[in-house]
């Protein structure tokens, strides 16, 4: 465990009320507690999840559209305010670790490709071969496993979004790896109700104002695909012949 909380800053009020300062989830929170190697943060769309670990990754120094903080590629920022009104809470600090972004990833698969030009050697924390040469699931994995080594915090966007069912639950015993060696914390932000199973982990829901932390089995995800599952013909009724 490294970081140990997101405090937001009083000064939040006078920034203005657009974005990001208008998204509920924020409003009224001082300070975000992380007590677990795992996070998750959870919500519907557009409920601040982006935002939030874009912000938690400027304030660790990494290039805002992924990677680590050695890594600097073009990409047209999107980067919001908020890093400005947040603090980072360490115990110990830790500099290095990487900013998985799914929606960037390819951008970041062509970096590594220029940088490898020069240095082929680069490549072997990405399984040793070109990122694009990878199916989308597989540069993902390769990633995981062969660049998550280091001690240091990771922040992963929707890093099921390139995974199979069974590779999700593949990265839960990497996740669970990784843990073990006390080397390692993640903040997550996912759709995944099978990654989100992962046991002990905390989950943050920014469906509430402010985000609250809830327990697995409240989670829309479990209950609807456990209910979707479970009684497909009655979805399918009412979704086609209401
Ligand atoms: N650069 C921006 N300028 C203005 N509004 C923005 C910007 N980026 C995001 N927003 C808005 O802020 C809100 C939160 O967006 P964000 O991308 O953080 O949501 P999210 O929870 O990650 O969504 P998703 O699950 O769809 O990835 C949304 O309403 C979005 O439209």
């Amino acid at each position: 465990m490294f970081l140990r909380a997101i405090q937001f800053t009083g000064k939040r009020g006078a920034a203005g009320k657009g974005y990001p300062f208008n998204i509920p989830a924020f409003r009224n929170v001082e300070t975000i507690s992380i007590t677990r190697p795992v996070t998750f943060f959870i919500g519907e769309n557009g409920t601040g999840k982006s935002t939030l670990l874009e912000a938690v990754a400027a304030l660790c120094g990494f290039h805002a559209g992924g990677g680590s903080r050695s890594h600097s590629f073009s990409y047209q920022a999107t980067e919001s305010e908020l890093k400005e009104h947040i603090r980072l809470s360490w115990r110990p600090k830790v500099t290095d670790g990487f900013f998985l972004r799914a929606e960037t990833f390819y951008h970041f698969a062509s970096y590594i490709d220029e940088l490898a030009k020069e240095e082929p050697l680069i490549l072997k924390y990405y399984g040793g071969r070109s990122l694009h040469e990878q199916s989308h699931g597989e540069a993902f994995f390769a990633l995981f496993q062969h660049r998550f080594d280091r001690r240091g915090i990771y922040l992963l966007d929707e890093p099921e979004a390139a995974l199979s069912p069974a590779r999700q639950i593949a990265f839960l015993r990497l996740l669970w790896q990784m843990e073990q060696t006390g080397n390692a914390q993640f903040l997550i932000a996912t759709h995944s109700p099978i990654l989100l199973a992962y046991p002990g982990a905390t989950i943050y829901n920014l469906d509430y104002s402010p985000l609250q932390s809830v327990e697995y089995e409240d989670t829309e995800h479990y209950r609807l695909t456990r209910d979707f599952l479970n009684n497909r013909a009655s979805f399918f009724r009412h979704l086609f012949e209401g």
